[in-house]
């Protein structure tokens, strides 16, 4: 029953991802790398010593080598990052709508790129939300993701003179939604594919020196890593995590996914099956670093077998986890709507 007395919605939601390039071009990549790489949260060095050598040699270099990889992986429909989220956003506001029994509108909004973050929060102010849950689409914290969505935000609310009032949610690496979403993906594969010597779980990486200064985001992975292994029933020798994504000269998590796909077959491994459960939806680092180059690796050092398996992407257990999520955080402003 629905005690609804004013039409607004109770609330809407804002879904947070990284973002992704316009186009698959050359200087479409320039823009998006200028103002991913440009965030201190992402890149802390000194600006005096970041700036001029992105400016000066990395954004004269690195456009023209990853557009070529988005080129290998872009769809008719764009960016599969960009596609996948608008799916995602479609069918949480349906599912969110059944459970609170009105409309709940649903917006993404993107850390770089389009749409902007202060994009999402002005469509959903133009449909009437007063209240908002962000929801980052990153299960494990880190200051390079998650903080820097929380800066956008506060940066857009710094802009406004009647604020929407925020709820925020920092991560959700041991919900047990989420476990049993990778869980049923990864026996869903098994029961296609059949199961291989060991489960890669494929992490993205950040510099190490991030973690020794706080950043809980490898200790969140290990957690994610074990309960999915324990919910799997697998033992100790069935399953590894290996970070993947280095970027630049210095240390970053390890061991690094290439390096270990390299060694795995000589310690008799033959055969793979690999998730990258960091990622909420499939993108660049998972359908091109993963899908198609880490394959290489693995097959050239000797490997028989190398097994995919795609992230949780619109699976209706995954949307079934975000409206979880939403419902946590937005149950004291909707709970006489819940049905
Ligand atoms: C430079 C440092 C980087 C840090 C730290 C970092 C952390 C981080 N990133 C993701 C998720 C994604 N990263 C993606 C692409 C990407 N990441 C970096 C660099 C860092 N990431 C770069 C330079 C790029 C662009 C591609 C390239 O030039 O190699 C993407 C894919 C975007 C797409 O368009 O498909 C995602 C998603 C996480 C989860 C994370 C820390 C936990
Ligand atoms: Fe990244
Ligand atoms: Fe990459």
């Amino acid at each position: 029953m629905s005690l609804t007395l004013n039409p607004s919605p109770a609330f809407g939601v804002l879904l947070v991802n990284l973002g992704t390039p316009d186009e698959p071009s050359p200087k479409a990549v320039k823009r998006f790398l200028r103002q991913f790489l440009s965030d201190p949260r992402v890149v802390d060095l000194s600006p005096w010593i970041w700036q001029p050598l992105l400016n000066g040699i990395i954004l004269n270099t690195r456009p023209a080598k990853v557009a070529k990889l988005y080129q290998s992986v872009w769809t008719p429909e764009g960016s599969p990052l960009m596609v996948i989220s608008a799916r995602q956003a479609q069918k949480l506001a349906v599912d969110l709508s059944a459970t609170f029994n009105q409309t709940i509108p649903v917006e993404l909004g993107m850390s770089y790129g389009n749409p902007s973050i202060d994009a999402g929060f002005e469509r959903l102010k133009d449909q009437g939300a007063e209240r908002i849950v962000v929801l980052p689409l990153y299960p494990q914290y880190s200051c390079s993701t998650v903080a820097s969505v929380f800066d956008a935000v506060a940066r857009y609310l710094k802009t406004v003179r009647d604020m929407p009032q925020v709820r925020f949610n920092k991560d959700y690496f041991d919900h047990d939604a989420y476990i049993a979403a990778l869980a049923h993906s990864v026996t869903r594969h098994w029961k296609t594919h059949g199961q291989a010597d060991k489960l890669l779980l494929s992490f993205h990486g950040i510099p190490l020196r991030y973690v020794k200064e706080g950043d809980p985001y490898r200790e969140q992975c290990f957690v994610t890593a074990k309960l999915l292994a324990q919910k799997l029933e697998l033992s100790e020798s069935q399953w590894q995590v290996c970070f993947q994504s280095r970027f630049g000269r210095e240390e970053w998590l390890t061991p690094y996914a290439d390096k270990l796909l390299a060694e795995l077959p000589a310690q008799g491994i033959k055969s793979v099956d690999v998730i990258c459960p960091a990622f909420a939806t499939d993108c660049l680092e998972t359908l091109e670093e993963i899908s198609i180059g880490a394959k290489e690796t693995f097959l050239d050092a000797g490997g028989s077998d190398y097994r995919f398996i795609p992230c949780l992407n619109d699976d209706e257990l995954h949307i079934e986890l975000l409206r979880q999520l939403i419902q946590e955080q937005a149950v004291s402003w909707a709970h006489t709507q819940a049905t």
